[in-house]
């Protein structure tokens, strides 16, 4: 009699057993799963995940796809091939092993110009991103058609997971005779507030502001908004994926859930879906398979809940004149922290070049490197984010607010200091500091074209880590990153919602 391979399954042995992928999925919620009852319907599924090329977007794509995957879904992650590289080498909380349960495409794309990074961009907008941005919206969309053609002669169905932003893939997913497609989006729900009336009363009825999202992307982006949403105007999105949960965002779920413009469509609140890397029993985290990073190690040397981490994902670059001030603060504040001193992602994930600038700010700020040895950490390659949110060490976060971001910190119970600049970003902060209550503001959001002085800075860190209102945010985010944990147990809202989700794809 062949046994189950699923630790917690309570599945009659014997069933039809037509395949179970290798991938050992780590996070809660996967580990009392198995797929015996579905399997031969889901052979006859194929899933096409089509992300938007860029880090924050690339990466929810493919845990969505390892936890479909990870379920005996046949999964295909289809994206230009620069960005097909960058999700595969960055996939972290992961046994690296479970990619191999998801089946990689490139989409090819023409040459396209690849302009560095530019700090004085206002808000920090990733404007080099436009002439790569603007080749995928006009060329992927070949390329995917025919990856979607075979696949569509091959399966009984073939499912379109596409990024908001990506909309071109629900253009082709209509085209075929079998298709349907699903919107995922990567940022929060009650990011859609602009476009709905009830959104602005619960908003007005929490004291929240909003800020227009064309003062929060350049003139560029907002063409490609247009375009890309224009190209899906009239297709068939069968739902709406998001990377959030009830405990974060209930209202606002039940909001876009009752909006006209859904039609009826469902609304699958699955986050998050970042693995939770939180064990109880242990204060010290690694992703197996990988060297563990070396300020992992730091980290475990370090006091409980001692060391602030500062990091502003990938897609904006600082001022010289700013990193000096941050490495001010730092250094003043005598508190214990890990910095991440990146540039923004280029368009084809080569490695950034700009070591340099960052290192010139620093090495001219007085007594920086003295004063923080030993207590103080840069980092100016890719650190292993989740795993320092995750660390018993960590007390807090000063972040740019990306959804990734600001998901994997309250995930993982750790406080906010919000640090907004562009996109999604003005509002995460908004929600999270006046609504969730788990974040402080370093600074007003309309100041956010000038440089933050140093000693600003440091009043905030001190005010977060040594504060009563620090303590209460703590508090706050701790209890917080228990209900979301929650959302993704068995039984959780989250854990329901992907199954139910996994169950329609299914069918
Ligand atoms: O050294 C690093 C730097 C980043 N990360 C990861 O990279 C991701 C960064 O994502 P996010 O925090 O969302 O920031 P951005 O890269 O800036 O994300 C873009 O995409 C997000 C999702 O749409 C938006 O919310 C943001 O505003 C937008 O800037 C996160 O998963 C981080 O854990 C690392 O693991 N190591």
């Amino acid at each position: 009699m062949r046994q189950c391979m699923w630790p917690l399954c309570m599945c009659t042995p014997g069933g039809p057993l037509l395949r179970i992928t290798d991938a050992q999925p780590r996070d809660l919620r996967s580990a009392s799963f198995c797929v015996h009852a579905n399997s031969i319907v889901m052979e006859s599924v194929a899933v096409v995940a089509v992300p938007f090329p860029a880090q924050g977007h690339l990466n929810q794509l493919l845990h969505l796809s390892l936890h479909l995957a990870s379920r005996g879904l046949p999964v295909h992650y289809a994206a230009p091939a620069p960005h097909v590289r960058q999700a595969r080498s960055r996939v972290h909380g992961w046994d690296p092993q479970a990619l191999a349960s998801v089946h990689f495409h490139d989409l090819d794309l023409p040459a396209y110009e690849q302009p560095p990074p530019d700090p004085t961009v206002p808000t920090s907008f990733p404007s080099h991103l436009m002439p790569m941005l603007d080749a995928f919206v006009s060329h992927a969309g070949a390329p995917l058609a025919r990856l979607l053609a075979r696949l569509s002669a091959r399966h009984r169905r073939v499912v379109v997971v596409y990024d908001r932003l990506s909309s071109f893939a629900a253009v082709e997913a209509a085209g075929l005779p079998n298709g349907e497609a699903f919107c995922v989006q990567c940022v929060s729900v009650s990011y859609n507030v602009a476009f709905k009336d009830a959104a602005h009363r619960l908003l007005r009825g929490h004291g929240l502001e909003f800020h227009p999202v064309d003062a929060c992307v350049s003139k560029e982006f907002e063409e490609y908004i247009a375009k890309t949403w224009q190209d899906g105007q009239g297709t068939t999105v069968r739902g709406l994926v998001v990377n959030t949960c009830r405990a974060l965002e209930g209202e606002f779920i039940d909001v876009e859930a009752h909006s006209p413009e859904y039609g009826g469509q469902r609304i699958f609140a699955v986050g998050p879906l970042n693995p939770l890397l939180l064990d109880a029993t242990t204060t010290t985290t690694t992703t197996p398979g990988l060297p563990r990073h070396e300020c992992l190690d730091w980290l475990d040397r370090q006091p409980p809940a001692s060391v602030l981490y500062v990091s502003f994902g990938t897609t904006s670059s600082l001022l010289a004149e700013q990193v000096a001030e941050i490495g001010a603060a730092l250094r003043d504040s005598k508190h214990r922290f890990i910095w991440v001193l990146r540039d923004a992602d280029r368009a084809s994930h080569d490695e950034e070049a700009t070591e340099s600038r960052h290192a010139r700010a620093l090495s001219s700020l007085p007594g920086f490197a003295r004063q923080t040895q030993g207590t103080g950490l840069v980092i100016t390659g890719w650190a292993p984010q989740l795993e320092i949110l995750a660390h018993g060490s960590t007390a807090a976060f000063m972040s740019h607010c990306g959804w990734n971001s600001t998901v994997e910190s309250l995930s993982h119970g750790k406080p906010i200091l919000a640090w907004p600049m562009h996109s999604d970003q003005p509002w995460d902060a908004e929600l999270l500091c006046k609504y969730l209550k788990a974040g402080l503001l370093v600074r007003p959001l309309e100041k956010r074209d000038t440089v933050v002085p140093a000693e600003a800075i440091r009043e905030v860190i001190e005010k977060a880590l040594v504060s009563d209102e620090g303590l209460q945010t703590r508090e706050r985010a701790k209890a917080l990153g228990e209900s979301i944990r929650a959302s993704v147990a068995d039984g959780g809202s989250s854990h329901k919602d992907l199954e139910e989700f996994i169950t329609y794809i299914a069918r």
